[in-house]
C-alpha cells in the first residue's frame, strides 16, 4: 500500500489532551498548562510521590507554589476573596501536603491571590477526582525541562466543555427488579472522561407527556451498603417505587460520588465529619466547594431518550436548575425522601440549611 493512500489518524481534539493531562495527574505526573506566551507546570499533591515532589522543587528553583483554593483558604482563615498561592520554597511534602488539607493546619505566613492560569489547573484536578491541592511553578522560561510532560492550553481545558454533552447509547437490556418489575437499563457512554452512565426505564412512561423521572447520584456507601450516614440508599429505592406508581418513569443513575468529588475525596471528607465538621465544612478542608456536580450526562440522556418534558423527584434545586439549563422543561418538582436516623440527622439538617435542599425535616422526624 502507497502510504499517500493510508489513512492516517488523527486525535487532536481538545478532550483529548484534557484526558490525558487528567490522566498524567492521576499517575503524579507533572503537566504543563498554556497561555499564550506563559506556561505553568503543575502537580497534584494528592497523588505525587515525596520523590516527584523534590524533583520538581528542584526544577524550579524552589520558585514552585501551593495553590489553596477558596473554601480551603478559608478554612485557613485567610482574608482572600479567592484562590490563594502560597510559596513552598523550603516547604517539604508532608508540610506542603498538611497545609493543603489537614485538618488544624496553621495559615500560611505569606500567600497572594491566584492568577486565573493557577486556579485553571485546579480544575484539572477536580476532572481528575483528585484533591485540588496543587503545587504550581511558572516555568515560561525553563519549559525544557518539563519536555517530556504533557501539555495542555487553557483554552483547551475550556474547549472542551463540548465534550460533556457528548453521549452515546451503548445498549439496552431488561433487567427484572425486586418488587418493580421489569425495568430497561440503557447505558450511555461518552462526556468527559467516556464514562458509562445508565437510565433505568421503569415500566413504559409515553415520553409525549411529561415524564417522570429522578436523577440519583451514585453512592456506594449509603446505595450499596446500607450506610447510615445518608438516605441515599432509600432514596434510591424509594425513587425507583415512586416512579413505578406514577405509571412509569426514568431514573438517571449519575456516576457523581460524593457530589462529584470521588470516593477518595468522600472518605476523607467522613474521617472530618467523624471529628465533627459537618458535610459542607469537611469538604471546604480539603479545598472542595459544597458541590461539584454538573447534569449535561443527565440532559444528554434525556434527549437520547425523546424525553424533553419532566416531573423531578429530588429535594435538591440545582438539579433542577442543571436540566433547565439544558433546554429540559421541568414542569414539577416532587420530594423524595428516606429514613431519618441518629447518624444521617445533622447531614439532613445541613443539606436543609446551608444548601438549600427543600426537604420538611422537622416532619420527617416526627413520622419516624
Ligand atoms: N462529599 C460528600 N458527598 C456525600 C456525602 N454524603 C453523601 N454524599 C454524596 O452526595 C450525593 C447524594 O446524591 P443524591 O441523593 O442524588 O443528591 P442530593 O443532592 O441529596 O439531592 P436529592 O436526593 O435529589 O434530593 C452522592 O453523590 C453521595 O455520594 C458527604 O458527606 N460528603
Ligand atoms: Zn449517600
Amino acid at each position: 500500500m502507497s502510504k499517500s493512500s493510508q489513512a492516517v489518524f488523527q486525535f487532536s481534539t481538545p478532550e483529548i489532551a484534557v484526558e490525558r493531562a487528567v490522566s498524567e495527574l492521576r499517575y503524579g505526573r507533572p503537566v504543563l498548562l498554556t497561555e499564550g506566551s506563559r506556561t505553568l507546570a503543575t502537580l497534584a499533591l494528592d497523588c505525587v510521590a515525596p520523590s516527584v515532589y523534590d524533583q520538581f522543587a528542584a526544577a524550579t528553583d524552589a520558585r514552585h507554589s501551593l495553590l489553596l483554593t477558596a473554601p480551603r483558604a478559608s478554612r485557613l482563615g485567610l482574608r482572600a476573596t479567592g484562590d490563594v498561592l502560597s510559596p513552598l520554597t523550603g516547604v517539604s511534602f508532608d508540610q506542603a501536603s498538611r497545609l493543603a488539607y489537614s485538618l488544624g493546619a496553621e495559615a500560611p505566613r505569606s500567600w497572594q491571590a491566584a492568577d486565573d492560569l493557577a486556579s485553571l489547573s485546579a480544575e484539572l484536578a477536580r476532572l481528575a477526582l483528585l484533591l485540588p491541592a496543587m503545587v504550581v511553578a511558572d516555568v515560561s522560561d525553563a519549559a525544557d525541562l518539563f519536555a517530556g510532560c504533557c501539555t495542555l492550553s487553557s483554552a483547551g481545558l475550556k474547549g472542551a466543555d463540548v465534550a460533556r454533552q457528548r453521549f452515546d447509547q451503548v445498549v439496552r437490556t431488561r433487567v427484572p427488579l425486586k418488587d418493580l418489575g421489569d425495568a430497561d437499563f440503557v447505558v450511555f457512554r461518552g462526556g468527559l472522561a467516556q464514562k458509562d452512565q445508565v437510565a433505568i426505564v421503569v415500566g413504559k412512561p409515553d415520553v409525549t407527556k411529561t415524564v417522570p423521572i429522578r436523577i440519583h447520584s451514585s453512592c456506594i456507601t449509603g446505595d450499596l451498603c446500607g450506610s447510615l450516614k445518608c438516605d441515599c440508599g432509600d432514596q434510591l429505592r424509594n425513587g425507583l417505587s415512586l416512579l413505578k406508581h406514577a405509571g412509569g418513569g426514568v431514573l438517571l443513575y449519575l456516576d457523581q460520588e460524593g457530589r462529584g468529588t470521588g470516593i477518595g475525596a468522600k472518605m476523607r471528607a467522613y474521617g472530618y465529619q467523624h471529628l465533627g465538621l459537618d458535610t459542607i465544612d469537611a469538604d471546604a478542608e480539603l479545598g472542595l466547594r459544597d458541590d461539584h456536580r454538573r447534569y449535561e450526562a443527565a440532559v444528554a440522556m434525556l434527549q437520547h431518550l425523546n424525553i424533553g418534558r419532566v416531573a423531578v423527584y429530588t429535594n435538591n434545586p440545582t438539579k433542577i436548575e442543571g436540566l433547565r439549563l439544558g433546554g429540559i422543561e421541568v414542569e414539577a418538582r416532587a420530594a423524595v425522601t428516606g429514613r431519618v436516623t441518629a447518624e444521617n440527622e445533622n447531614y439532613l439538617r445541613t443539606k436543609t440549611l446551608r444548601a438549600g435542599h427543600m426537604m420538611d425535616l422537622a416532619s420527617l422526624v416526627a413520622a419516624e
